[in-house]
């Protein structure tokens, strides 16, 4: 019988980006908080003579340019992979959101290979490989909330998942992350300490003392994000950011009929949105079922 592994590839948003330097490689250092929400795709792997991937989302090529294929190359170059695999993707989190989708598929396969195929790779291992496919990747190897340094690979975990509701709303523009920070004025030292307000201050004080310093490059370009991060604020959010480098935004809210009000809202609007529970838990969990 043929062994079918499953496993979650969940997403993120930031709460609070600062952009401190530019870099002469073109990358900039920053600090974040990441945290999750309960919106994920859904990986189905099973040994295979070729290696095949299929992705829910026609619009997302399967070639060279696809992460899970990249995380597959490296893991063949670096990690001696042989196996070949068939890999199914229900993909449910939009591309070009600024919910890390492309690398939280990187560190879904880089996790799974490593367990299918007994390559015997540790967290650390595996977290340094992660960093080569994309900044955000290793945090998505840890899954766990974290607070991010470097070029936001460098990662200590730390309990900020909000113990409130997000509601995140996605206004279908892709928003390509290397334009926001070429077009963002990076700040060496922000005002406030941004992991001190993520641990102390409660949501309804982080409107006054966190920001994302992403949005003034992506909001002139794309006016309806700056406009869904005010509608948020006006259905009664505690506080309102974008993620990343865009275009969703997020709002965290303390009552849930608010939060629920909200979602409900974005969605009779056409909005692609999401509520995740407060504390909510990723189960980054790999499952084996005999088929
Ligand atoms: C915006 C965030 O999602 C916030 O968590 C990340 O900083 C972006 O992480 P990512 O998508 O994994 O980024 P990568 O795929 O490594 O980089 C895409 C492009 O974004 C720019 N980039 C990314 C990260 C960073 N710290 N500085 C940058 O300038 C670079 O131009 C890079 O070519
Ligand atoms: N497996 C994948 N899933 C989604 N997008 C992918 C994947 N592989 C490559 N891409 C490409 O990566 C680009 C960015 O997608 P992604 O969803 O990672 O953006 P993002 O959420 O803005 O990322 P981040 O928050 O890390 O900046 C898209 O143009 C998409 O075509």
């Amino acid at each position: 019988m043929a062994e079918l592994w499953i496993s979650n590839s969940h997403a993120k948003i930031n709460l609070g980006l600062n952009v401190l330097e530019r870099l002469d490689n073109g990358y900039h250092t920053i600090e974040t908080g990441f945290c999750f929400i309960e919106w994920n795709d859904r990986f189905e792997v099973k040994h295979a003579p070729r290696m095949e991937l299929v992705m829910s989302d026609e619009k997302i090529p399967v070639d060279d340019s696809n992460l899970i294929v990249k995380a597959i190359k490296l893991l063949q170059q670096e990690a001696g992979l042989k196996d070949e695999f068939y890999i199914e993707v229900e993909k449910n989190i939009p591309a070009g959101a600024g919910l890390g989708g492309g690398s939280s598929n990187a560190a879904t396969t880089l996790r799974m290979m490593n367990k299918i195929a007994n390559l015997g790779l540790n967290e650390h291992d595996l977290m340094e490989l992660g960093r080569k496919l994309g900044a955000d990747v290793p945090f998505f190897i840890k899954g766990k909330p974290g607070f991010a340094t470097g070029i936001g690979e460098e990662i200590e975990e730390l309990d900020i998942q909000p113990d409130a509701w997000v509601v995140t709303v996605f206004p279908d523009i892709e928003s390509s992350t290397a334009e926001a920070y070429q077009f963002c004025e990076p700040n060496p030292e922000p005002e406030f300490s941004l992991k001190n307000v993520l641990l102390d201050e409660e949501p309804e004080e982080w409107r006054y003392l966190l920001m994302n310093q992403l949005e003034p490059a992506v909001f002139p370009r794309h006016h309806l994000v700056g406009n869904l991060k005010d509608q948020l604020y006006e259905f009664g959010a505690d506080y309102a950011s974008m993620s990343g480098s865009g275009s969703s935004v997020f709002g965290v809210f303390q009552q849930d009929f608010v939060a629920i009000n909200a979602y409900e809202s974005f969605h009779k609007l056409g909005f692609p949105a999401n509520l995740t529970r407060p504390k909510f838990e990723p189960d980054t969990g790999i499952y084996v079922k005999e088929e």
